[in-house]
């Protein structure tokens, strides 16, 4: 439970779970960042105001409203819902400082697209961990396309890292790219910048990435082509072709979901429901990997909103086995496998996760902070340049009592908190704060389930 205490200003605030009673009870999944993200930079770059209901209020989305206002959007909130009074034909503009996207990938490579498009001239920064990850994935295709970018290299020689500056004269020229790892970032970046540039940018996917953007800027009214060929999707946008307002639903983010099901499927006795996620096949290889994996997972009630269908999904306690999880099927669950791997400490058997080489890159190197998590709390786990193997403890308890380092990871951060809720000895995480990124309401929602998690929220917290 929460404690009443609070930690002094500036220390990171800790988060320990310990064994807990069986799950139960229904709560509403929050919105999907994705799709949050994609609301408000377009609805900034729309004619017209844009509606928002369902956003999800997470550190990450709020770097991205800044963000917005800074390149010229006027954003404001009233009873909970968001309206984006978007640029329109006067165009995103200069910022008068520079642009912090805070820890959102997502968030700073989808607006560096869009305002490449633009006469404009901006400085992006985040923090250390954005700073860390590589950008040139989104640079370079922007540099074909006629921006001038200029990003640091670190002490280590790595190229193309935050601070980034993007100069763009607002006349690019039309590209068609396959990006060199499937990337719905880099994918979405490019039709961004393609929106304001005469002629057709395509984007070529031999494994299909989310498609929010595609399906959202069409919502805006933006011409958006998607043809499946024989060994990949083309996806091309023609423009110029203005967007205009839009009202969205955001469905709830089933990458959010996740951590709600693995809990419950580790925990003995429990039977929960989880409203209101959103159901988009690229988006939901987890539940198919857990389903093989033998869980008891059902949708129902499949509805739409927002443009996407959603259901409400039943998840029971069940008996795991370890699976072999195809590589082709990581695009449509790539922030899920560290609790994916949770999962696999709890089931009887080896799962092999291949190809994932992509979460090296992510808010952490996820494949290392997952073994790391994993071997603190006695799992037997082996780490691969591109893959982990997990061996399961045959559906009993696990060891925990790891203190595990989170590195400014919220994935982390709610991996290791779900694993210790079936672990003989609790488990510590060094510093819940990024939890908020994505998922404000995780302990009170866990709390809602029966979740035994002590976290004491930092003396400046609301
Ligand atoms: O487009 C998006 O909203 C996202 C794409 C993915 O990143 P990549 O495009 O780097 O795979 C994912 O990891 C991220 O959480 C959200
Ligand atoms: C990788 C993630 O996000 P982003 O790239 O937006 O920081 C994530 O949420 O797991």
């Amino acid at each position: 439970m929460s404690s009443s205490k609070k930690q002094p200003a500036g220390t990171p605030p800790p988060a320990k779970s310990v064994k807990s009673a069986a799950l139960t009870g229904v709560v509403r999944a929050p919105g999907d960042k994705s799709i949050s993200h994609r609301s408000i930079i377009f609805g900034a770059m729309a004619e017209g105001t844009t509606e928002v209901t369902g956003l999800l209020t997470g550190d990450d989305i709020l770097s991205t409203v800044g963000a917005m206002r800074g390149l010229g959007a006027e954003i404001t909130e009233q009873d909970g819902t968001w309206f984006v009074k978007g640029v329109g034909k006067s165009g995103l503009q200069s910022p008068k400082t520079d642009i912090d996207c805070g820890n959102a990938g997502t968030g700073v490579r989808l607006i560096m697209g869009a305002a490449a498009g633009y006469p404009l001239s901006a400085t992006f920064t985040g923090d250390a961990s954005l700073s860390s990850r590589p950008m040139n994935r989104i640079l370079n295709p922007l540099r074909e396309m006629g921006v001038s970018a200029k990003a640091r290299t670190t002490d280590k020689g790595e190229e193309g890292r935050l601070p980034v500056t993007l100069k763009s004269n607002g006349a690019l020229i039309p590209i068609e790219y396959t990006p060199p790892h499937a990337s719905a970032q880099v994918k979405s970046a490019i039709l961004l910048a393609g929106i304001n540039t005469k002629g057709t940018t395509t984007v070529v996917e031999p494994t299909l990435t989310r498609d929010h953007t595609e399906n959202m800027l069409r919502a805006f009214g933006a011409v958006v082509e998607t043809k499946s060929r024989k060994d990949a999707t083309h996806i091309s946008v023609t423009g110029p072709t203005p967007l205009k307002a839009a009202k969205i639903n955001v469905p709830g983010d089933p990458s959010s979901a996740a951590f709600l099901i693995v809990a419950a499927l580790i925990t003995p006795g429990s039977s929960i429901i989880i409203e209101n996620v959103m159901m988009n096949p690229t988006r939901t290889g987890l539940f198919e990997a857990l389903t093989a994996m033998g869980a008891y997972l059902r949708a129902d009630n499949f509805r739409k909103s927002g443009g996407e269908t959603i259901a409400d999904i039943e998840v029971k306690h069940s008996k795991l086995v370890g699976i072999n999880v195809p590589e082709n099927r990581a695009a449509s669950m790539i922030d899920e496998y560290p609790i994916l791997a949770v999962a696999a400490a709890f089931a009887s058997g080896t799962t092999i996760m291949n190809g994932i080489g992509e979460l090296r890159v992510k808010e952490s190197d996820r494949i290392a902070a997952t073994a790391a998590l994993l071997s603190a709390n006695g799992v037997k786990v082996a780490e691969r340049e591109d893959g982990l193997t997990v061996t399961g403890n045959g559906g009993g308890l696990v060891k925990g009592g790891g203190i595990v380092k989170t590195h400014h990871d919220h994935r982390i951060a709610m991996s290791a908190l779900i694993l210790g809720l079936g672990a003989e000895n609790p488990v510590t995480i060094d510093d819940a704060s990024m939890i908020a990124t994505s998922f404000p309401s995780f302990f009170a929602l866990m709390h809602t389930l029966g979740a035994i998690i002590d976290y004491t929220p930092p003396a400046d917290a609301l």
